[in-house]
């Protein structure tokens, strides 16, 4: 399962650096740099490298401080593109050959291709196509997001029929949906929509917690220009879903590695909106009748279809939230239905049905959080809502970046709110009976734009990734009935705190784009929902299995971390330190994989502890209950840690801290205070927080979450920072108008007859020095911010910010 490798022929062109062109035969200069960056999964560099003129002679001779002036802003490209250069300066030229086609590969049959790979690495590349810009890749897709009629599914009427008794059970809904779901998925050849229950046969606890479902959007016109594959399968009989992605080994012969998930649901790409909502929302929508908070959420890369899949939802549960009103159980309760539509973007909120004003949001005594100026309209047909839902999405925030024009940057939230009208003399109001939010998160890749572009576009990014990490824990501790789910860790995340309280239900849409060029970022997508997943209480061991298995390939191709700089980086401890490295004065890598490997797993735990927890004691420290819980031979690579005793192709999860349920259960929810987090020299702690063991070990679940982790509390740390220098500022501006005003009243004062002139003068020295004690206080903040924010900005360059 997972992890197979399809070995092909061996490609190699082993040419000298001084011969590329020659060896490149007679092909174009064009041509060569096309393949060349092809082979690097490149191919969207074409186009501004050849507007730059750079001839593919020049490329070995390009410089990393070069990158940005030619396009290349991603660390990942660049990581990339300095390989390529790497291979083509050792006098290798990078593969060109097409390989054994694999048995998915449709488009291949169909243009006549004999190999996976496409014309362009094959060397016959028409640069013609690298006019991205004139083709329209919307033509492909209906001009509307919303494009079909909605019938509501038998299912739902025989319970709206049936009149939906106040015991609604979960369970026999779920088994009118399996029996639905079958159906479908046997009688539509061209469907698949498969659900885990489909298999399983029936669900035992009614409707899950947490259900993650995994859908793929049809290739688009741009990609079939550009010859892209697509390299997802799905199969429909067990809900997996096989990334094949392309690879060139280092002797240069090209595979295809393939990486096979599991989910809850896996809709491929002719399954139908209406579809998607039969598997996601529907089930849940008659729960929210009972008091029940559902949140439904799209997460994936930019252009996956996030809101082409979104938007629809919250018409279809519209029309089945009217249609249960209208049932005799509720017609009599005087129950309303009210719409808000609100965005998160960089950190801060604006209703998006109400001129993106700026709102605040509070938390009441019984930490209630409520949106301070949001508009709610209540809504009684599903038109108002399509026209509310496509006003606020014309008020979107969209921003430019390097990777694409134009992309959603913030995280736009919907809600519907079944609310009670007050009977008789009763003057409180509404009472909330229960909510659904739709959320259509920012684009997942932006939250690797934190070492590019300028500080506004770093900020945003490191905080999309805050919060997209942040949703994951809360999700996990949701799922695990943790005690304490770690909602302050975004504003995100505390905008959904009453989601995450008491009886809820999460649907997590996982949207991913089919062409390989998307394949990093397919799978970042796919990790994601597996990690939320993951440690879910229903989960099923063939899915740990597979998941483990892929993540088992895919450690030996990743790329290590870079360095975090000396000066921010938090001081490993002596005794963790390698012999030989102690030896020359150097410290080993800030990798948890290499304490490991090294047998230093005491080592590990104490960097962990250090890492988690600095400045705690000693004894703190190692009384955390994860030692008597570690196997002696484990590996850690991202997901988790793996028994190296059991056979290398079927690694068997056996240790992940706060993973496990119970670890969580033996833990004691014991708080440590935010001071107690890592923290950069000289940037400021968030006061007043407080993170419970449990969920600072669930951060800390690979080696990029430690990464992670730390930079989190520098990100927090600036964002309040940048707050409170405002504040600061506002203050000073008040304080001098109030000295202003005591300076003309002395000097009122003083031109009156008689006036005393050295009780002037020493009221208005008194007066200055207050003026002036202000402006040198208030220019030390400014100092402090502006180091903070230099600091930052190292830490983000050199890439301790990267994408989750
Ligand atoms: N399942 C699908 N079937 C047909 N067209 C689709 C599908 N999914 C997405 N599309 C089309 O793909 C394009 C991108 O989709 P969409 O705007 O929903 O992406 P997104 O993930 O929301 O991107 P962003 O994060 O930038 O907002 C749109 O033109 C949309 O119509």
């Amino acid at each position: 399962m997972g992890g197979q490798m399809e070995q092909n022929a061996p490609v190699q062109h082993h040419v000298h650096h001084s011969n590329h062109a020659a060896a490149a035969g007679t092909d174009t200069g064009d041509a060569v740099m096309a393949r060349w960056l092809q082979s690097a999964g490149l191919q969207h560099l074409a186009a501004p490298l050849a507007a730059a003129a750079l001839d593919h002679r020049l490329l070995p001779s390009l410089l990393m401080q070069d990158y940005a002036r030619y396009g290349v802003q991603s660390l990942e490209d660049k990581q990339k593109l300095f390989r390529l250069i790497k291979t083509i300066s050792s006098g290798v030229e990078p593969a060109s050959e097409p390989t054994t086609p694999p048995p998915f590969s449709r488009s291949a049959s169909q243009s006549g291709m004999d190999g996976f790979l496409s014309p362009e690495l094959r060397g016959d590349f028409d640069p013609g196509l690298l006019d991205l810009h004139s083709i329209d890749d919307t033509e492909f897709f209906p001009e509307t997001s919303i494009p079909e009629p909605f019938q509501p599914s038998p299912s739902f009427l025989a319970v709206v029929e049936k009149g939906f008794e106040s015991e609604y059970e979960g369970h026999s809904m779920n088994i009118k949906q399996q029996t639905k779901l079958q159906g479908l998925s046997v009688s539509s050849p061209h469907r698949s929509v498969s659900t885990e229950k489909d298999r399983n046969g029936s669900s035992n606890s009614g409707i899950a917690r947490i259900k993650v479902v995994v859908r793929k959007r049809p290739i688009n016109k741009k990609e079939l220009a550009r010859k892209e594959e697509d390299i997802i399968t799905i199969k429909d009989t067990d809900c997996s879903l096989t990334v094949h992605e392309p690879k060139v080994k280092v002797d240069l012969t090209a595979y295809v590695e393939k990486h096979e998930f599991v989910f809850d649901a896996v809709l491929d790409q002719y399954v139908s909106n209406d579809e998607v909502y039969r598997t996601t929302v529907e089930p849940i929508v008659p729960t929210i009748f009972q008091r029940t908070k559902a949140t439904c959420f799209a997460y994936g890369q930019t252009g996956s279809g996030k809101t082409y899949t979104m938007q629809p939802l919250p018409l279809r549960a519209t029309q089945d939230i009217m249609a249960l009103m209208q049932q005799p159980t509720y017609r009599s309760q005087g129950l309303q239905l009210w719409l808000s539509f609100f965005e998160i973007y960089g950190g801060k909120l604006y209703d998006l049905l109400n001129e993106r004003r700026k709102l605040c949001m509070r938390e009441d005594g019984r930490q209630q959080v409520c949106i301070v100026g949001l508009q709610e309209y209540r809504v009684s047909d599903v038109e108002l809502v399509k026209e509310y839902i496509e006003k606020g999405n014309l008020s979107r925030s969209t921003g430019s970046t390097g990777a694409n024009e134009e992309s959603s940057r913030s995280h736009a939230i919907l809600q519907l709110v079944i609310k009670k009208a007050p009977e008789g003399n009763d003057t409180k109001g509404n009472r909330v009976v229960g909510k659904i939010s739709f959320i259509d998160l920012a684009g997942s890749e932006r939250g690797a734009d934190t070492t590019d572009n300028d500080r506004q576009t770093r900020m945003e990014g490191a905080e999309i990734n805050k919060s997209l990490l942040a949703l994951k824990e809360c999700i996990r501790a949701l799922d695990n009935d943790q005690g304490h789910i770690p909602f302050r860790g975004s504003k995100l995340t505390e905008v959904l705190r009453d989601s995450f309280m008491g009886d809820s239900r999460t649907v997590m849409i996982s949207c991913v784009s089919p062409n390989a060029g998307s394949c990093e970022h397919t799978l970042n997508t796919l990790r994601y929902a597996d990690r939320v997943k993951g440690l879910s209480k229903n989960n099923n061991s063939k899915k740990d299995l597979s998941s483990t298995a892929s993540t088992q390939r895919e450690m030996t191709s990743s790329p290590p971390l870079p360095p975090i700089p000396a000066q921010l980086a938090p001081q490993v401890p002596e005794h963790v330190l390698d012999n030989r490295a102690a030896e020359n004065g150097r410290r080993p890598p800030l990798d948890p994989g290499w304490y490991v490997q090294h047998g230093e797993r005491e080592a590990l735990n104490n960097l962990l502890n250090e890492h988690t927890f600095a400045g705690r004691d000693a004894s703190r420290a190692t009384s955390a209950p994860v030692e008597k819980d570690r196997p002696s031979n484990v590996d850690m690579s991202e997901g988790g840690l793996y028994d190296l005793h059991e056979n290398e192709n079927e690694r068997v999860q056996v240790f992940l801290p706060s993973r496990r349920k119970g670890d969580r259960e033996e833990k004691v929810e014991r708080h440590v205070s935010r001071d107690d987090m890592p923290k950069a020299e000289g940037v400021p702690r968030r006061q007043n927080e407080q993170l419970t063991i449990a969920s600072a070990y669930s951060r800390v679940d690979s080696e990029v979450d430690l990464v992670q982790f730390n930079h989190e509390g520098h990100i927090n740390a600036i964002l309040e920072e940048e707050e409170e220098v405002i504040s600061a500022h506002r203050k000073e501006v008040e304080d001098t108008m109030e000295i202003v005003r005591e300076e003309m009243k002395l000097l009122a004062e003083v031109d009156q007859p008689g006036s005393r002139i050295d009780r002037y003068v020493s009221q208005l020295n008194y007066v200055l020095s207050r003026k002036a004690a202000g402006i040198v206080n208030l220019q030390a903040r400014l100092a402090r911010f502006q180091r903070h924010l230099k600091e930052q900005e190292i830490l983000s360059r050199t890439g301790g910010l990267r994408q989750i």
